[in-house]
């Protein structure tokens, strides 16, 4: 039988709760089937020379953990830098956020060549690899230049924008072609591959073969939509545990006169968190009655502090919660609360079952596991209501959430009306809908209907030559 070998920048205990929807998802799916989970240590080594690192083993249950910390210099360039401050800004269609700066390219297949460089001797023949995320696209690359022959997957967590957004990127057809390298590419919805395949036919000149498979570059790959889940089952059981039914009656006790909403999101600005308190404000202007009785509360976590665009947007979001507060605010209510902290896992879904109305409402998201989450924890005969932005490409599944555009205050603030004044049978039968879609589609389902397609043969007259090793990729022209 074939090992499942893993490789993604940020990696966890699988055993142990972890922040952040791909390592929490990686962790679950590992679980199930053990392997080799080969990344980042999350740590910065001063004594580290740019491009090298020391490679550490541990066990986790099923799951052997191999992980490098990074150099400072290959820190700043390879995951601030080029990943995101060049790749997550653009990948989120905020080309005004993106900073090309040519040594953040260099650091970024820098580190791709060592991750490749310590990964080949963990190999077995028989191993199927499986990348994730933005910040490995050219790993393939690397490994098959240095001989490679496994099979490769690779799944992008973000979305992919239009072809033209995609050709603002100085180095865009550099990046591109390094997909060719995989035998199997997902993505998270339907709209991405579209994007994906426009991109490849019209700029890389790329022939459809049908069924996903297109040719380019001498060589063939697959593409389709692998929409990530959850493991419902785990998280229903985190919901009984102590620590979530604690958090969630603590709450129920505190606001017992109010009406709760809720946002949890890493502090990032594809999130649309200042959007979101706009529509709040919006709604306490709009439909007063709501005052004194509606509290929202926002998890804001920390998220990669040392990019600038995260620093502005934490100073914003400040000064909009200091000015709603400010104005509604009254000596025995406050609107909102905004918390930037992290929420242990094992209380998220506690915080979520104790509130009416779930906030989703990123102006781009990959997928968005907290919609999912929160679905999760509500109780059946009582739930509370999903808003969710029709932009999360969780909306692709979740059609029975209340659907709304981040950019129309208004809008969404009529959405958060229609919330928190939606009848009980309606709730009831919204919640039977989405819980049967997140429950077929959940984190198992994802990792074999990815995986079995990555195993499947190509078809006997497209069979691509096993990968021979390869030169790598030209060094792209720095910008
Ligand atoms: O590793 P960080 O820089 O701390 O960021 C956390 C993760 O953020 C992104 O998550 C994405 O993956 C989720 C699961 O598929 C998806 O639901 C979400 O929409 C995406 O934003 C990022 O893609 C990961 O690489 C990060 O680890
Ligand atoms: O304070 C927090 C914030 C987030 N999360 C978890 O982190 C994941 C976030 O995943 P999502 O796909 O929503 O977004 P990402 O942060 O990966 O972009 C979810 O499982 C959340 O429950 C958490 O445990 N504590």
């Amino acid at each position: 039988m074939s090992r499942l070998v893993v490789v993604s920048n940020r990696l966890a205990d699988p055993r142990r709760p972890a922040a952040g929807g791909l390592a929490v998802a990686l962790g679950e799916a590992l679980n199930r089937t053990g392997g080799l989970w080969f990344g980042w240590s999350g740590n910065v080594n001063e004594e580290q020379q740019p491009g090298e690192a020391h490679l550490q083993t541990r066990q986790a249950g099923r799951v052997t953990l191999a992980t490098v910390d990074l150099a400072p210099e290959d820190h700043a360039a390879y995951y601030q830098g080029y990943a995101n401050s060049v790749l997550w800004p653009v990948f989120h269609y905020r080309l005004d956020l993106a900073d090309f700066h040519g040594a953040y390219l260099d650091g970024y297949r820098r580190v791709n060549r060592m991750f490749a460089a310590k990964l080949l001797p963990l190999l077995r023949d028989e191993d199927v690899i499986w990348v994730h995320d933005y910040h490995l696209i050219p790993l393939a690359t690397e490994l098959r230049a240095l001989g490679c022959r496994q099979r490769i997957g690779f799944f992008l967590h973000i979305p992919v924008p239009p072809p033209l957004i995609l050709a603002a990127l100085p180095q865009h057809d550099w990046l591109m072609r390094a997909f060719f390298a995989y035998d199997l590419v997902g993505l998270q919805s339907e709209a991405d591959v579209a994007h994906f395949r426009r991109y490849m036919l019209n700029e890389a000149q790329a022939e459809d073969l049908g069924d996903g498979r297109l040719a380019a570059f001498s060589r063939e790959t697959r593409v389709g939509a692998f929409p990530i889940g959850i493991d419902v089952q785990e998280f229903e059981r985190l919901g009984r545990a102590a620590d979530a039914v604690q958090t969630c009656e603590a709450l129920r006790q505190e606001y017992s006169r109010r009406k709760l909403l809720l946002g949890i999101d890493r502090l990032d600005y594809s999130k649309g968190i200042p959007q979101r308190v706009r529509a709040f404000r919006e709604l306490l202007e709009k439909y007063p009655e709501n005052r004194h009785s509606a509290t929202l509360i926002m998890i804001a976590s920390p998220s990669r502090d040392d990019v600038l665009a995260y620093a502005d947007l934490r100073q914003e979001l400040e000064g909009l919660c200091g000015g709603i507060n400010g104005d509604y605010g009254d000596l025995d209510w406050m609107p909102l609360r905004y918390i930037h902290r992290i929420v242990a896992r094992r209380r998220v879904p506690g915080l979520c079952r104790a509130v009416r109305v779930g906030l989703v409402t990123p102006l781009r998201d990959g997928m968005n596991l907290v919609a999912k989450e929160y679905v999760v924890s509500q109780d059946p005969q009582d739930p509370g209501v999903l808003v969710l932005s029709r932009f999360a490409g969780a909306a692709e599944q979740l059609k029975d959430a209340l659907l709304v555009n981040p950019y129309d205050t208004e809008g969404m603030a009529d959405a958060i009306q229609t919330a928190l004044h939606m009848p009980l049978e309606e709730r009831q039968a919204r919640h039977r809908a989405l819980m049967e879609t997140i429950c077929t589609h959940d984190i198992h389902w994802w990792r074999k209907s990815f995986l079995d397609a990555l195993h499947a043969p190509a078809p006997e007259a497209q069979a691509q030559p096993p990968a021979e090793p390869r030169a790598a990729l030209p060094t792209p022209e720095p910008v």
